[in-house]
């Protein structure tokens, strides 16, 4: 078995890495979609927002309005509190879903995608951090214009948008971005660093060297 840690910052293609993984045979989990599922009405990240950050945070249909709570967290300044309530959470769901997957395959590969896995204060294993968790982190790497103009691009739907617009946007992807560490503090502590400034070809061929150095290690670790 291997436990593998996908990290890198907003917008620096984590989640394509992860599908190109995936494509080959890894178990990916993504935080985000974690999170999400428990976000959902009657499921725990919900009523700890709810009971937290108040009505406010819930739209007319019931759900969790996601736009206020990243005004709270970002631009209010508040994000430690939402950390607080979702990290643990989604850990805690990765980490029986990891265990789920090395019972039924003793050799896979599981490769949790998140935005935070060095930045999170929560999931620490024996007293340690995220070395508790994972064997081995991957960090996906692009220069901060690319990760801004790809937040732009993926939050506006491909729609085409005002001036002001894009300027909210990349301010957005800026206010994000100062809540994660830089990708050379993050690759001082990663083991294989992927770059993704250019085409996704590019990034599919670091893929493919990469796999079988992750498969060799997950068969022969118990
Ligand atoms: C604030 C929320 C509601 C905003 O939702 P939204 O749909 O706009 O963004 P989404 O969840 O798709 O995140 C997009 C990207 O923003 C960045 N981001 C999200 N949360 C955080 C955070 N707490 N700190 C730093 N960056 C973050 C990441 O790069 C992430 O991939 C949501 O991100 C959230 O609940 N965040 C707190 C929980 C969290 O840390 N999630 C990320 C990993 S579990
Ligand atoms: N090499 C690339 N060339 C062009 N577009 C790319 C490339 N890599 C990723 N993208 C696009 O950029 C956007 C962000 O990529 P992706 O979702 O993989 O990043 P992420 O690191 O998971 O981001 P986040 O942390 O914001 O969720 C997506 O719309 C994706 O299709």
């Amino acid at each position: 078995m291997l436990r593998v840690g996908l990290t890198g910052g907003l917008g620096s293609g984590k989640s394509t890495a992860a599908r190109l993984f995936a494509a080959l045979g890894a178990h990916v989990l993504q935080s985000d979609a974690i999170g999400r599922e428990l976000m959902e009405p009657g499921q725990p990240i919900y009523d700890g927002m709810v009971a937290h950050f108040g009505a406010g945070v819930v739209r007319a249909d019931g759900t969790l309005d996601r736009a206020a709570l990243a005004r709270i967290a970002f631009t209010e300044g508040r994000v430690e509190e939402l950390n607080a309530i979702a990290h643990p959470l989604v850990i805690a769901r990765q980490m029986a879903l990891t265990e789920q997957i090395f019972r039924r395959e003793p050799h896979a590969v599981v490769m949790v995608e998140s935005a935070l896995i060095f930045e999170t204060n929560y999931g620490t294993v024996d007293n340690a951090r995220w070395q508790g968790r994972f064997d081995r982190i991957i960090m996906v790497t692009a220069p901060e214009e690319v990760k801004i103009a790809r937040f732009v691009v993926r939050s506006s739907a491909g729609k085409a948008i005002s001036e002001q617009q894009r300027t909210e946007l990349e301010e957005e992807a800026r206010r994000r971005l100062a809540q994660q560490i830089s990708d050379d503090q993050k690759s001082a502590l990663s083991d294989y660093v992927l770059t993704n400034g250019g085409a996704v070809t590019e990034l599919e061929w670091q893929v493919d060297q990469l796999w079988p150095i992750l498969e060799a290690a997950a068969s022969t670790s118990a």
